[in-house]
């Protein structure tokens, strides 16, 4: 029998399936992309604990959703999503490499240098599904920074970990990790 961690999120309830990233180490599989209702539901409860920004900034894939349904919220017309592979279409990415808990290998990250532009000199929110090791948030930090904007805010529906202990973060729901002891 698959195991599940059951929680509440913005007044839903989903059960998470465990999933093994490492040989002493599950977590619970928070897949927003394909679940509108959630989307629906937490996109305001992030809005209201954001401070004023100008632009809305995530990393593909799993960010898109929620960060698209902020940006209608806010009447944006804009938002930009940071690309994981290079695209023909971009002109001089900026690039920033990351290591993030689901993955568990390098990838890099692309911004279009139209993207870059539009960044420049913006107050800007970071906004991704989940916090955990926090090397997405920096890599996407550090890849806003290069464009010249400033990052004021960052924010996800969940915390994972020793995430929810940060306060430089705004979340709806903390989020276990579930460590597994070996076997000898
Ligand atoms: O704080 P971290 O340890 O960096 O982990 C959090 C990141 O991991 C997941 O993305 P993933 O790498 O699975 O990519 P995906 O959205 O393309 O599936 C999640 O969507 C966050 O972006």
């Amino acid at each position: 029998m698959s195991e599940t961690y059951k929680m509440n999120i913005a007044g839903l309830t989903r059960e998470l399936p465990l999933v093994q990233v490492a040989l002493d180490l599950k977590i619970a599989s928070f897949v927003i992309l394909g679940d509108a209702e959630i989307v629906e539901a937490t996109a305001p409860l992030l809005i209201k604990k954001l401070p004023k920004v100008e632009l809305l900034v995530t990393a593909e894939a799993k960010g898109i959703p929620l960060v698209c349904e902020m940006a209608r919220l806010l009447h944006m017309p804009r938002y930009i999503v940071v690309r994981k592979s290079h695209k023909p279409y971009m002109h001089r990415p900026l690039e920033s490499d990351v290591v993030s808990i689901t993955t568990q290998k390098r990838q890099t990250l692309y911004l279009d240098h139209q993207d870059a532009l539009l960044l420049s000199g913006k107050r800007v929110a970071l906004i991704d599904d989940v916090i955990s090791t926090g090397s997405s948030l920096k890599a996407l930090e550090t890849i806003v920074n290069k464009a010249g904007g400033e990052v004021v805010a960052k924010a996800a529906v969940l915390a994972e970990g020793d995430a929810a202990e940060r306060e430089d973060i705004h979340f709806i729901e903390k989020l276990p990790l579930f460590p597994h002891h070996l076997e000898n």
